[in-house]
């Protein structure tokens, strides 16, 4: 059997693990331990919960106690609160070697940020977009001699989704040293692989876990189909439940919008259920704040946007319930990853309405598992329905009453400063596109309809000449 020794860890972390209650490597550790701590570049690619993080904590620990200086290691991550979750790794396995961590994310004083950086921490965990910031901005510290760069929810950190990291990127890798070690982690790398391996040019080793399916086994996945205006009364139905059903219980429900997401949470407080919520138009110390006392149980149901859908392990959640069914797999998966961790059980239930079928065809083909039907008798939803849709409305109209949009608008204003961009310019800028994206709207309807009345004329010429010839009887040939 395969323990933590035969891979090359030292005695005194193998200790450390087992305090942890650690005993035996997941897969993912037992692959990729071996060639990180043999000096190689690694790309590992396993489920959801399967304990990626001390796949790379652990080597680069070890390796740091055998030299140790700072900056040693950096790690990026897409999430502030991902960014706090691996420090703490760090921390709990460095403990024995005094492991001075540093953590360099957005929303929090830039001052002291820069402080801590100078004092050279052993290892630096950042969101790129600060840490971008910090090296635009000072010249306090260096990042010439780190000796790992780890990339956790790598593929998120290389796609251009809503929040685009690519130019930060860019930035920070352009002060890393050529020779250092890359290590490449996510539970979906397989579609951004090709970049990936630009970044991990050391003879990257490449891990991917064998299975047919690409979510956990433990995980029961549901569905629920539901018209758009009944999905509430479903979301406060599943909530009672499960309240009911069990004493202990821990539930996270995703949802597409800050708007949605502050909107339910009021919601489900009217109805007395323990919730708090974590989206992006939050302050920064608030959503840590909100994460805390969930973790602890003070709340049992978190309201979240998809901030809250990568790397976070929080063992009590028993249920991941989808509000809005994800576009993509890739999101899914991570979504429901939250629940199942570690081996344990877990519930996810997407509710579903008649247009997003094809979102939901997409998810099982892609993660090669069908969804089952979520039992519920109907009746006793249709029961709440009309007072929870009477709740949703006192809701919005309370959170129309307060600056929430107006907020939403200034931090728009906020973000496109911080990129260097004129607000005013871009408002401009995007209607002139707008209005340009409309005419060629219109040009191309107003070409598609000549189209089909040219064909609608030769079709009616065609059908006269028939009838012509049809009169004129049959001819001879
Ligand atoms: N060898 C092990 N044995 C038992 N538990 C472990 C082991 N390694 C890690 N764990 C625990 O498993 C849980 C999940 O680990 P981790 O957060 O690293 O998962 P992950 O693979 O990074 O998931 P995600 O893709 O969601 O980020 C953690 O609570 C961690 O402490």
């Amino acid at each position: 059997m395969c323990d933590f020794s035969s891979l090359g860890l030292a005695d005194w972390l193998v200790k450390q693990c087992k305090q942890m209650g650690i005993n035996k490597p997941t897969p993912v550790q037992e692959h990729c331990m071996p060639p990180i701590l043999d000096g190689r570049d690694c790309m590992g690619c396993a489920k959801t919960g399967s304990g990626k993080t001390a796949a790379f904590v652990l080597p680069v620990v070890q390796k740091l106690s055998e030299d140790p200086y700072g900056i040693f290691c950096l790690v990026l991550t897409p999430t502030r609160e991902l960014a706090y979750q691996i420090a703490e790794q760090f921390r709990v396995f460095g403990k024995p070697l005094g492991l001075k961590d540093c953590i360099v994310v957005g929303g929090m004083d830039m001052v002291s940020q820069a402080l801590e950086l100078s004092k050279q921490p052993h290892v630096v965990v950042a969101t790129p977009g600060r840490l971008a910031d910090h090296i635009r901005s000072s010249n306090t510290f260096s990042m010439s001699r780190i000796q790992f760069l780890i990339m956790d929810e790598a593929d998120r950190l290389l796609e251009q989704g809503c929040t685009d990291f690519t130019k930060d990127l860019e930035t920070i890798l352009a002060i890393l040293p050529a020779k250092r070690q890359t290590l490449l982690f996510s539970a979906t790398l397989t579609d951004t692989l090709h970049d990936l391996k630009s970044i991990a040019m050391n003879r990257p080793f490449f891990w991917e876990s064998k299975s047919d399916t690409r979510t956990v086994e433990e995980l029961d996945q549901r569905y629920i189909l539901t018209p758009e205006k009944v999905k509430d009364a479903y979301l406060v139905h599943l909530i009672q439940k499960f309240t009911d059903e069990h004493d202990d219980w821990s539930i996270i429900v995703f949802v597409n919008t800050c708007k949605d997401c502050q909107i339910l949470t009021m919601m489900m407080r009217e109805f007395n259920f323990p919730t708090i919520s974590l989206h992006s138009m939050m302050k920064q110390k608030q959503r840590f704040a909100n994460l805390a006392m969930f973790k602890a149980s003070v709340f049992k149901l978190l309201i979240a946007t998809d901030v809250a859908s990568r790397g976070l392990d929080i063992p009590t959640v028993q249920v991941v319930i989808n509000h809005n069914t994800p576009g993509l797999p890739k999101i899914y998966i991570h979504r429901v990853g939250r629940t199942a961790r570690a081996g344990r059980n877990g519930v996810s239930i997407t509710l579903v309405t008649q247009y997003d079928i094809h979102l939901v065809q997409s998810i099982e083909a892609e993660n090669k598992t069908k969804l089952k039907e979520y039992p519920v008798v109907e009746k006793d939803v249709l029961k709440i329905l009309t007072q929870v849709n009477v709740t949703r409305r006192q809701c919005e109209i309370k959170l129309e009453s307060t600056d929430f949009d107006e907020k939403k608008e200034t931090n728009k204003r906020k973000q496109l400063i911080l990129e260097g961009k004129d607000p005013d310019l871009e408002a401009k800028r995007k209607a002139e596109l707008e209005k340009i994206r409309s005419q060629k709207k219109k040009f191309k309807q107003n070409i598609h309809e000549t189209i089909e009345k040219q064909k609608r004329g030769q079709l009616k010429k065609k059908i006269m000449k028939r009838k012509q010839k049809k009169k004129a009887g049959p001819t001879s040939a």
